[in-house]
């Protein structure tokens, strides 16, 4: 069993207005955030709870623009759906996710609808690198099917809008920077390793861009 991260991390010098944060420290090698890493792929996919995790793992801050969102509005996604419509919920998520990005590198969940929007994919493509989790129907289905906070699937046929709205987002979510795949039996931790190594293998396959993970010895 893996114990302990994979690497320590210190915040480097970097471009973006913030400080430095200093965060765990692993044997003699550290790493550096330099952007956000902003986690797309549909409802139950994992962003959120795979999220926290990784941010865990990198010790950087955690941050789900779904909770942001509710936070701001003192209200509960599904509610914000009701009383105001997607729509209403559509830009505040996008006002949420652009704010976000200027934050202090870290983890980023994004909700499901998020990367849909053009003109932020966009936005995420300059300033952060993007992960897809990427699940099978069945997987999705198992996770959100007894919970009732997902406001799209609260209708008849629930599976069936999940299956449609995977079928129609899934080109689009191929467009992230990397792909995880969220095969069932992988663990949290798992995934989040997954998604390290997905991003370090971006990053060597990139060299013109520096990388979203930069390793430092001593
Ligand atoms: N790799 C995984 N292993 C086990 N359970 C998972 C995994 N990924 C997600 N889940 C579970 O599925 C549910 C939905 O996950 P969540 O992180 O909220 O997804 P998202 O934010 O992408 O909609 C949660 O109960 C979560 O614990
Ligand atoms: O796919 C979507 O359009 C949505 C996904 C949800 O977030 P999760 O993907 O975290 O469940 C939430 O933003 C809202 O219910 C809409
Ligand atoms: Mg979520």
């Amino acid at each position: 069993m893996e114990t302990t991260p994979p690497f320590g991390l210190h915040q480097s010098p970097t471009e973006r207005k913030h400080p430095p944060v200093t965060a765990a420290t692993d044997h003699k090698v550290t790493v550096v955030l330099t952007r956000p890493l902003v986690l797309v792929g549909l409802m139950g996919a994992g962003k959120t709870s795979v999220g926290k995790r990784l941010a865990a793992i990198l010790n950087v801050p955690f941050r789900d623009s779904d909770h942001e969102i509710e936070a701001a509005a003192g209200l509960e996604v599904r509610e914000i759906f009701e009383r105001f419509g997607e729509p209403y919920f559509r830009d505040g998520e996008a006002r949420v996710i652009r704010r976000l990005l200027a934050d202090a590198p870290g983890i980023l969940a994004t909700g499901g609808g998020a990367f849909m929007s053009e003109p932020l994919r966009q936005e995420i493509a300059r300033s952060a690198c993007s992960v897809w989790l990427d699940a099978e129907l069945d997987t999705l289905w198992q996770r959100v099917k007894d919970r009732p906070t997902r406001p799209l699937l609260q209708q008849p046929e629930p599976r069936k809008v999940l299956a449609a709205l995977l079928e129609s987002r899934a080109p689009v979510y191929a467009g992230a920077d990397v792909r995880v795949r969220s095969e069932p039996g992988l663990s949290h931790e798992q995934m989040a390793r997954r998604i390290l190594e997905g991003v370090r293998a971006h990053d060597l396959a990139h060299p013109g861009r520096p990388p979203a993970l930069e390793k430092k010895t001593g």
